[in-house]
């Protein structure tokens, strides 16, 4: 057969890429959906309008391709990651919408299983620190404020899902209700050791265990759609996250990329080998093949690229994203200004849910370059910071860092970033490297690529970026970031 289909349902939008032997992309469909915002840092999708236009985006690449079911091998599935979806089983509707990742209604929540010293036992077992990031205080918020979910879920009248598992369900026509293990290790409910869902954890979260997917491996067929006309298997899910990571080949311990989208996202593959973090990263798994588990290091950055659509959408200072290159190319400096895009508090390595966004530093002569320029420099100081934290924790010294997503087609932030790592930075051709990812774990399922070699012989340089910053410059720029960082920290107040 002909292609691969990747089903890659983002934080902003679904898209439907369909991939060839070479990895080389023959069509593209994408559509935005709404971003639901009902108080100050709640942020909500509504699943039923994510699972119409997954289905749509997957309906238009087949036509644009003028390809039929019976040229797709098979699916795979990647997702944002975290969002959490109750819906009732009988039915197939979710409850209420879904609770975002990016959303913070569950810090007090979170600061109670601080105050309760509960954090060391959550990070011990799940790998994460204690945050409103995760889905398990987002599943325990709906159960306690939805009418009537509590006693409807003791009943096992109700089911939970990552948006993998909801998209599959809807693809099977709620015959399948499962995850793989890299999305499971995203909900605070999993013991990535174990490889089980925790009994503990869940009386800690109020989770019934009626209401859980089952887990399995990222590479298999998880069930059958008939979607696209024909009967096509879904052969493989992660994360979008570990998704990009295997879509840029760095399956050896050690390797390392960075996702531009929405926020940013650095995952260091550490083998079969989960490295427990002394720097407030994660410890997650990246993927399970063949039952064999391997681990990534995560630092999550929640604000890169959203910080770009709000110079679009609130501020209006450029019509589209990428004109925010030329705008921030037009000045040679931030003139000291600094933007910690701190939109939805702060991620790796700080973990405040409290921080909220700040701009500083600036004077009469500050223009909307300055601020166009402080915020790019803003997504790459805060990749900085998760650098350095993985690079203790690992005890290595990077080479190289891998990069993709959005705004990576962004050549000045490419540089800016490397020259504040002094580290080269290097795109690939395909920049679609999270849908690749799942098409690549579906293709191996099904035995479209033979191995991961086979997968790798694909993956080739765009551009290299090398480092040309002095280091004076580079430690004066840092300097002013830890200053601004401690503006924006502890900003709302508890
Ligand atoms: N040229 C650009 N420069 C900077 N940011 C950009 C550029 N183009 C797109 N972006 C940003 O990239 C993000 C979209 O990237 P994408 O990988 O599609 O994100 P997601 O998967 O999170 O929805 C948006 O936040 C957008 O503002
Ligand atoms: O939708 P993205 O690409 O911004 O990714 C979101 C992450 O999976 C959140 O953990």
């Amino acid at each position: 057969m002909k292609y691969i289909l990747a089903l890659d349902q983002g934080t902003t939008s679904s898209r439907a890429i369909l991939f060839n032997h070479d990895g080389g992309i023959v069509a593209t469909a994408q559509k935005e959906f709404r971003q639901i915002f009902p108080k100050p840092g709640w942020v909500e999708h509504d699943a039923q309008e994510i699972w119409a236009t997954q289905a749509g985006v997957a309906a238009e690449v087949l036509h644009k391709a003028r390809a039929k079911a019976g040229d797709v091998a098979a699916i795979g599935i990647t997702n944002q990651r975290e969002t959490t979806v109750v819906w009732d089983r009988k039915t197939g509707k979710p409850i209420c919408n879904a609770i975002v990742w990016q959303d913070r209604r569950t810090a007090p929540m979170c600061d109670k299983l601080r105050a309760q010293k509960l954090d060391k036992l959550i990070q011990k077992k799940t790998g994460l620190v204690v945050d409103a990031y995760f889905s398990a205080t987002k599943v325990q918020w709906i159960l306690q404020n939805v009418k009537g979910a509590k006693a409807r879920a003791a009943k096992g009248e109700l089911a939970f899902g990552t948006i993998d598992s909801w998209l599959l369900w809807n693809l099977t026509g709620g015959k399948v209700h499962a995850t793989d293990v890299s999305n499971a290790s995203r909900t605070m409910l999993y013991d990535i050791r174990k490889g089980t869902w925790d009994e503990e954890l869940l009386r800690i979260f109020g989770v019934p265990r009626s209401m859980l997917p089952e887990v399995r491996d990222s590479s298999g067929v998880f069930g059958e759609t008939t979607l696209l006309g024909g009967k096509t298997p879904i052969a493989g899910i992660a994360g979008d996250q570990q998704s990009a990571l295997f879509g840029q080949v760095c399956t050896k311990p050690g390797m390392v990329k960075n996702t531009y989208g929405t926020g940013c996202f650095m995952l260091m593959n550490t083998g079969t080998k989960p490295i427990a973090s002394k720097n407030k990263l994660l410890t997650t798994v990246a993927w399970r093949i063949d039952g064999r588990t391997e681990y990534a290091l995560e630092g999550s950055v929640f604000i890169a690229g959203a910080a770009i659509q709000w110079l679009r959408d609130g501020l209006g200072i450029i019509r589209k994203s990428a004109d925010v290159e030329a705008l921030a190319a037009s000045v040679p400096d931030t003139g000291g200004v600094y933007l910690v895009p701190a939109f939805a508090g702060l991620g790796a390595p700080h973990w405040d849910a409290y921080a909220r966004g700040t701009l500083v530093g600036m004077t009469r002569g500050t223009t909307v370059a300055h601020i166009a320029r402080a915020a790019l420099e803003g997504i790459a100081l805060q990749v900085m910071d998760i650098l350095k934290a993985m690079e203790a924790d690992a005890g290595i010294k990077l080479k190289e860092l891998r990069v993709d997503g959005g705004a990576s087609v962004n050549n000045l932030l490419m540089q800016m970033q490397c020259d504040l790592l002094g580290v080269p930075v290097v795109r690939p051709k395909v920049n679609e490297t999270t849908a690749l990812g799942a098409a690549c774990l579906a293709g191996l399922a099904v035995g479209y690529w033979k191995n991961v070699a086979d997968i790798a012989k694909h993956w080739q340089v765009d551009r290299k970026f090398k480092p040309t910053m002095k280091a004076g410059m580079r430690s004066r720029i840092t300097e002013g970031w830890k200053r601004a960082l401690g503006r924006a920290m502890a900003w709302e107040e508890k």
